[in-house]
């Protein structure tokens, strides 16, 4: 992983471009379901095997459906993203943003092993990642952006997982894409798109796979059929 590293950032983050091909890419966006979307006011998502739970618990036997493990989980394990999560990956929120849709800066907290994999598919956007502030105001708190091609991967753990936001802003271009503003530029696959452009990024529709370990996973299941004793 390395070699994917992004520089700049709080340990750690990682870019990988064309980690799937086009034509896996065009079977993952055949395969996701037309209606199973939860409608939000900015976006639309789909959280798969299911939703979580009030106290952030996994209720469900349903292992991931195969759209969503193959190719991509092996690959995760060849290179050891999810070696130290506990479950390994078994849970995916699928999000969708269309031009000029985003998502509020946050961090995505305690309910999982700290530990995110993203899968970008269709459009490019910037990802914002800001410094979490100590509360005392005044100091200057670190600022990245992070191109996200489509067939991505971008990795987050450690304290970029914990210490920083992140974010996407509602704009139907982003803007001032060079050397200097972006933190994977020498990473990305395909850099002459946006040099072409003027360091324009028009955006269409995307859609980003985010693969994670939930830490609470109820054995309800395992109890009412008398396995649940250990
Ligand atoms: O779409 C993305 O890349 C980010 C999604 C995200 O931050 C989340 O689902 O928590
Ligand atoms: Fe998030």
């Amino acid at each position: 992983m390395e070699p994917h590293r992004i520089p700049s950032i709080p340990a750690s983050m990682y870019y990988i471009p064309n980690f799937i091909s086009p034509d896996e890419e065009s079977h993952i966006l055949n395969k996701i379901p037309s209606n199973r979307w939860i409608t939000l006011t900015h976006r639309r998502l789909q959280s798969l095997p299911a939703r979580l739970t009030a106290t952030n618990t996994l209720l469900s036997s349903t292992p991931l459906p195969e759209f969503l493990t193959t190719p991509i989980t092996p690959r995760f394990n060849g290179l050891e993203i999810f070696a130290g999560a506990p479950h390994g990956v078994n849970h995916c929120l699928i999000n969708e943003y269309l031009p000029g849709q985003g998502i509020m800066p946050h961090e995505d907290g305690a309910a999982y092993h700290p530990v995110v994999a993203t899968v970008s598919l269709g459009g490019t956007v910037v990802l914002d990642v800001t410094e979490k502030g100590g509360g005392s105001g005044g100091e200057k708190l670190g600022k990245w952006r992070i191109l996200q091609e489509p067939r991505s991967l971008l990795v987050t753990m450690g304290s970029a997982y914990t210490d920083t936001l992140h974010g996407i802003a509602e704009v139907h271009e982003d803007d001032d894409l060079n050397a200097e503003t972006v933190a994977n530029w020498e990473l990305l696959g395909d850099r002459e798109p946006f040099i072409a452009n003027g360091g324009l990024n028009t955006r269409t529709t995307r859609i980003s796979l985010t693969y994670r370990d939930v830490k609470k996973v109820s054995t309800i299941g395992s109890k009412i059929l008398g396995r649940g004793k250990s």
